[in-house]
């Protein structure tokens, strides 16, 4: 079994500033400059571990390359192509859409090799070149619609990798399952109407997008059932989320039955975060991933690509990636994660009453996807 792992130091190049992302900086209101909360920190420290740790070396390395305004345009507007081109073409680069979203000089080139990036390691899986794989691409695509960026996104990356995947022949039922804290909507609006693309988010109620990621978005036309959400109350922890894989996301891939399972990898819904509030562990996402590569194994001969989404805390975010490359790769560095002993030991981890009522309500309504 190999495990393919895609990187590329420009990611670290993605320029969002000090404006913090979420709101600028403003002495008269106390807002001191501040790095954007979208930064280079926790994907180069990831890297840095994947490769202090000794597990790159048992890793397929993969090189990204940039998307074609063709393959983004399979997903994007032209226009929404064009004004990130442009933007970026000026001094101060520009915005992927929301002002929240910004990108420096060059900002557009960067944001395509990510995309182009998704598209290697998808085509590495597909083309059985390696079993599984891990893009660890900057900037995030989760939220960008094919109207416009948003939430710290320019392209969807893993939209369009997907697209292209149908495209090309390569694939053409495909399962996405969205594991970041905040609802993967931009992902889902692209599929929204696709019946042969399956959506799967699971994040906490309510975070971002505002109102965005209810129990009852599931798909329009001929697509209906074939987009699940399940918001989880805030401080969901392992039990919540090992209970919603096992009697949500697992059954509707069983039902389903795709070709590739593509999955959108934040690690916002860590204990660490600071843009939600969840209590997830390093070997809670370890688990994850096993139950993930069980389903894909059953499935499709294990093909299994996952897409690096947000994640903002640079000292846990390294912890939860290396959990789930050694579980994809089946190779364990010996490196513990320091934080497990602390945040395992929160009350609160175990599977509570009011988070199983969503899980109870989210599997009913999975259950017409049957
Ligand atoms: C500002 C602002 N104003 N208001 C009312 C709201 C609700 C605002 N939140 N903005 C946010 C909050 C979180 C993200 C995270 C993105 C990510 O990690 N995705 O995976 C992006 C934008
Ligand atoms: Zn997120």
């Amino acid at each position: 079994m190999a495990t393919g792992y895609l990187w590329h130091e420009l990611f670290g190049w993605h320029d969002t500033g000090t404006n913090t992302g979420l709101f600028g900086s403003n002495p008269a209101a106390g807002l001191q400059p501040l790095q954007h909360f979208e930064n280079a920190e926790t994907k180069t420290r990831m890297n840095s571990l994947v490769g202090a740790s000794g597990l790159l070396e048992h890793l397929v390395p993969l090189a990204p390359r940039p998307a074609t305004d063709e393959e983004l345009q399979r997903v994007h507007r032209a226009a929404h192509v064009q004004r990130i081109r442009e933007e970026s073409a000026l001094p101060k680069g520009g915005d992927a859409g929301d002002g929240l979203s910004p990108f420096g000089h060059g900002g557009f080139e960067i944001a395509a090799l990510a995309a182009g990036g998704a598209i290697v390691a998808a085509e590495a899986v597909m083309s059985g070149q390696v079993t599984n794989a891990y893009a660890l691409i900057r900037p995030p695509g989760h939220h960008a619609t094919p109207e416009t960026g948003m939430g710290f996104c320019i392209f969807s990356n893993l939209a369009v990798a997907a697209r292209h995947l149908q495209a090309t022949g390569q694939a053409s039922r495909i399962a996405v399952v969205d594991w970041d804290v905040h609802h993967g909507n931009g992902t889902q609006a692209t599929f929204w109407e696709d019946p042969e693309v399956l959506t799967i988010s699971v994040h906490q109620d309510n975070v971002f997008p505002p109102d965005s990621g209810a129990l009852d978005e599931q798909g329009a036309g001929a697509a209906a059932g074939t987009a699940i959400n399940v918001p989880l109350p805030a401080g969901s922890g392992v039990g919540a989320y090992l209970d919603v894989f096992t009697r949500v996301v697992v059954p509707a891939l069983d039902a389903f039955g795709p070709e590739i399972v593509l999955v959108a990898s934040g690690f916002d819904a860590s204990a660490a975060d600071p843009l939600a509030r969840q209590m997830m562990t390093a070997n809670g996402y370890r688990q994850l991933t096993e139950l993930l590569m069980d389903a894909a194994n059953r499935l499709c001969d294990g093909r299994l690509m996952m897409t690096h989404e947000g994640g903002y805390s640079p000292a846990y975010v390294p912890f939860c990636g290396l959990a789930v490359l050694e579980a994809l790769s089946g190779h364990q560095t010996g490196i513990e994660d320091p934080f497990d002993p602390i945040f395992s030991g929160f009350a609160g981890q175990e599977l509570q009453p009011h988070q199983a009522e969503v899980i109870d309500a989210a599997a009913a309504l999975a259950q017409q996807l049957a």
